[in-house]
């Protein structure tokens, strides 16, 4: 059978930057391929390495050793033209627009194509077109960049990668600054176009959750270890996905697939329904209430939802989550005099 042509493979690849000829490593070691019609999701904290790795991958900077092939040729012996042809990158800068219009900027990605007048031929024109079809814009394409939202700004964008043809779409935080549906629109988006049009799309982004959702891979870098690599769905039940959270206050709740405060062993119990268990026990823990005695009880009903609870001086019988808390804290004060 024949090996399947990455999109990008890297091999020992030790990334960073030279100043006064002194090497700074930023990350070492990283091994990893990209396959067209798969989504990858890069997440890490702060200051790890994401962008420094996107500029490596494009060739803006050069790699400190270590190989990196696209479509099966080394990046070093591709010019800026074939490079601009095979990948586009969608960065996190806002354009600066001028009088441009959303039809313009998708345009601007059929620049490595057109001729040295810039002239957009007809099956540009049909590109461009099919560009912003897939990304949803055409309600919006005549309307001058200025006057778009974020959401609009950066499918717009997307459109614009998207029109450059290129096997690889790269974003950095495209989901940064939007609202949730937006969040998920976009990446929905990137998947449908992923899988339709047999993209290697590579995201960064801060955004766990969406990550989880839409990607078929996600690649977790942490300071000095190595890349992990994985479904999100073998990540999670293999509990690798920690490594993403190094703070010891924070875990991944496997049950709701979110990352959540560490709550301590020492809470009262709660009984009743465990989705409403776990809601009344994010309230207590934000009230600072998490280490009520063994002597309150807490019974939690639903549908209708009511709450009662039991000190030893009194109780409490309320519909709301927030009326229980506020009990709890004057009986808190009470017993605390
Ligand atoms: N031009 C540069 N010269 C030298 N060091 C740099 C340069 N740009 C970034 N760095 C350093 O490289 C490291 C990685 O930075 P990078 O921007 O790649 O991180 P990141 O993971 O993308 O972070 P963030 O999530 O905050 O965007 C940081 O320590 C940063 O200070």
């Amino acid at each position: 059978m024949e090996k399947p042509l990455y999109t990008i493979s890297a091999q020992d690849l030790c990334i960073g930057y030279t100043r006064k000829k002194q090497e700074i490593k930023v990350h070492d070691g990283l091994n990893f391929q990209l396959l067209p019609g798969q989504l990858y999701c890069l997440l890490g904290p702060n200051g790890v390495g994401k962008s420094t790795l996107i500029k490596t991958l494009l060739g803006h900077i050069p790699a400190l050793s270590g190989s990196i092939y696209i479509n099966g040729k080394d990046l070093k012996k591709l010019s800026a033209e074939q490079m601009a042809k095979t990948a586009s990158v969608v960065l996190t800068d806002r354009v600066s627009s001028g009088n441009l219009h959303v039809a313009d900027l998708v345009a601007l990605g059929r620049v490595p194509f057109t001729n040295w007048a810039g002239r957009l031929a007809e099956a540009d024109l049909h590109i461009i077109a099919k560009a912003m079809e897939a990304t949803k814009i055409n309600y919006f394409k005549d309307k001058p960049l200025s006057e778009i939202s974020d959401g609009q700004r950066q499918k717009a964008m997307i459109a614009r990668a998207l029109a450059q043809d290129g096997q690889l779409i790269i974003l950095d935080e495209p989901t940064a600054h939007l609202d949730l549906i937006n969040r998920h629109e976009i990446m929905q988006l990137l998947r449908t176009i992923c899988k339709t049009e047999n993209k290697s799309i590579l995201v960064i982004t801060h955004d766990l959750e969406v990550a989880i959702e839409t990607a078929d891979e996600l690649w977790l870098m942490q300071c000095g270890e190595p890349l992990i690599q994985g479904s999100p769905e073998d990540l999670i039940v293999s509990g690798k996905i920690q490594h993403l959270l190094t703070s010891p206050g924070l875990y991944f709740d496997i049950h709701h697939g979110r990352v959540r405060s560490t709550y301590p062993d020492t809470v009262t119990t709660i009984h009743g329904p465990a989705a409403l268990c776990q809601w009344f026990l994010a309230a207590l823990y934000k009230a600072g209430l998490q280490h009520l005695g063994s002597d309150y009880e807490i019974h939690l009903f639903e549908e209708p939802f009511k709450v009662m609870v039991k000190t030893p001086t009194g109780g409490f019988e309320g519909e709301t989550i927030r009326a229980a808390v506020d009990f709890l804290l004057m009986a808190e004060d009470e017993r605390l005099k």
